[in-house]
């Protein structure tokens, strides 16, 4: 039985990984953890997740619990993902880390401690969207500088993070393929007198409102014709069954980071 304690118990993605869990019949929850203020704190996780009583308390204490558990999957915030992280390496145990929204030195950090555990990490773990990387990186290729690129995403108006993990894994993905550096060539929005638009530039834009799950565009205009590629998250299902297939993948996995498309292709 593979034991697994969720990180962000509470939250939207938490929630899922608790009742998608304790649909397979390989794996168990045997802790969850929560923010130390959090409201629901005390409460069986099960209960939280709509699932009915499990036996397994919302703690905050993250610590304490690991040796209870084999694999932690984390959908939090970058700040408690690298605290969970130190967690986890010092407890030698193995990780999934599905939380977007770094800085630069954040993401230094989780680059630097993640490869001494086996750790899977990705800004989208549904299959949807990770066929569309592959797809979006085959069209850059045919149509090189001749289209101009546009990654256009929509998200719930609860997500804090802009723009999506997603959005910018697209903008590298695109960046790289075309041989250019996102760091230079990516345009977040426009307002104002911002000029013509250049050859080279990525332009990447976010859209918020309502209940959205998560929608993401790539759009390759040509001078007659344009094409795009869109991935359509109609719930979080796919969200959720790839973080436990990647739970399931890295119990087997050397140390190292490994991307979300080892597991799933
Ligand atoms: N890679 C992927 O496929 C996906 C990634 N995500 C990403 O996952 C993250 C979470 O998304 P979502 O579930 O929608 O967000 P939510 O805000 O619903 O959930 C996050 C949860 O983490 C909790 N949290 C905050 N700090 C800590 C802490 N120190 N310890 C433990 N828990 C903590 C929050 O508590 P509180 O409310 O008290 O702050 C909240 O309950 C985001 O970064 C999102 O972009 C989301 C979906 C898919
Ligand atoms: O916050 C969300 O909801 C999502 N976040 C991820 C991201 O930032 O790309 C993945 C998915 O789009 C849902």
């Amino acid at each position: 039985m593979i034991r697994v304690i969720v990180n962000g118990a509470c939250g939207r993605m938490g929630k899922m990984i608790t009742q998608g869990v304790s649909e397979q019949e390989d794996m168990q929850i045997v802790g969850a953890i929560e923010f130390s203020e959090h409201p629901q704190l005390g409460q069986d996780v099960g209960e939280v997740a709509g699932i009915g009583t499990i036996g397994v308390p919302v703690t905050s204490d993250l610590p304490a619990i690991l040796d209870d558990g084999d694999v932690v999957i984390e959908f939090t915030s970058p700040s408690a993902t690298i605290e969970h992280l130190q967690n986890v390496v010092d407890a030698g145990k193995r990780m999934v880390i599905a939380t977007t929204g770094y800085d630069e030195e954040e993401l230094a950090q989780v680059h630097a401690l993640a490869p001494q555990i086996p750790c899977v990490m990705a800004s989208n773990m549904s299959v949807g969207i990770n066929v569309m990387l592959q797809a979006i990186q085959l069209v850059a290729n045919v149509l090189g500088d001749d289209y101009d690129v546009e990654v256009i995403e929509a998200h719930h108006n609860q997500k804090v993070d802009s723009p999506s993990g997603t959005a910018l894994r697209m903008a590298e993905v695109l960046a790289q393929t075309l041989d250019r550096n996102l760091s230079e060539v990516g345009v977040y929005g426009r307002h104002g007198i911002v000029g013509k638009r250049t050859k080279k530039e990525i332009g990447i834009h976010a859209i918020r409102g309502g209940d959205l799950a998560g929608d993401h565009t790539v759009l390759f205009v040509g001078t007659g014709d344009r094409l795009e590629i869109t991935h359509r998250g109609q719930n979080r299902e796919p969200l959720a069954r790839g973080a436990i297939r990647a739970a399931r993948w890295v119990m087997g996995a050397p140390k190292g980071l490994h991307d979300i498309a080892e597991v799933l292709f």
